[in-house]
């Protein structure tokens, strides 16, 4: 990381430790309700710049005999770290992320993932979190994966050469959302 990072306020709007975040995107395939294929991962704000999010490893993703898939556990992750920037109050992408898996997750597990903005530089928002099993056969205080992650502010017209290909009417997409 950069030595010259500066961290953000926490802002007015967001809401008070516990409190719920928001979708970022209704049809967002790691948090959206109105998509049924996805990961309906869940989010809190945390003390700080720190949000929780919550992910029940379903059996459909399997990656190893009787594990979750890495990119699985990867989804998760972009989305917990992607969501820690929304203190930010607008919208971010992905530029880098990489994961360390340090213990396996059997499937069944319910996974809470805690994550944070170490800092920012101009456009970029180095972000980090890591993975515990909070409920399950093998749950603890063990980390159980670990992940850094590069985003990068974005404006709002980012996304006009995909209006296209976008997937039905979403119902919340950041932004408009009541956070
Ligand atoms: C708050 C809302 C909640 C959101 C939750 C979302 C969770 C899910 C998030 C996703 O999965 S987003 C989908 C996956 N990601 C993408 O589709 C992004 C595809 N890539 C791009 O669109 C562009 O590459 C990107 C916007 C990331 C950067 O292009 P830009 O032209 O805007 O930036 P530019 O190339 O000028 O780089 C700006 C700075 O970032 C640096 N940079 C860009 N990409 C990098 C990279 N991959 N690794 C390291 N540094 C990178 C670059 O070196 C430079 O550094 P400096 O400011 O120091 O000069």
């Amino acid at each position: 990381m950069p030595d010259d990072l500066t961290l953000p306020p926490r802002p007015d709007f967001f809401p008070a430790p516990g409190g719920a975040l928001p979708q970022h995107w209704s049809k967002c395939f790691g948090c959206g309700d109105d998509q049924p294929a996805g990961m309906a991962m869940t989010f809190t704000a945390g003390e700080g710049l720190e949000v929780s999010g919550r992910l029940t490893v379903a059996q459909r993703y399997q990656g190893g005999p009787g594990v979750i898939h890495g990119g699985i556990l990867s989804v998760a992750f972009d989305e917990v770290q992607g969501m820690a920037c929304m203190v930010l109050g607008g919208p971010v992408v992905t530029g880098h992320l990489e994961i360390d898996f340090a213990r396996p997750i059997p499937l069944g597990s319910v996974l809470e993932f805690r994550a944070r903005i170490d800092g920012m530089v101009r456009r970029k928002v180095y972000t980090s979190a890591e993975a515990r099993i909070v409920e399950g056969p093998t749950a603890g205080d063990t980390v159980v994966a670990t992940s850094r992650g590069l985003f990068l502010t974005i404006k709002p017209e980012h996304f006009a050469p995909m209006a296209d290909f976008v997937d039905g009417v979403p119902v919340s997409p950041f932004g408009t959302s009541s956070l």
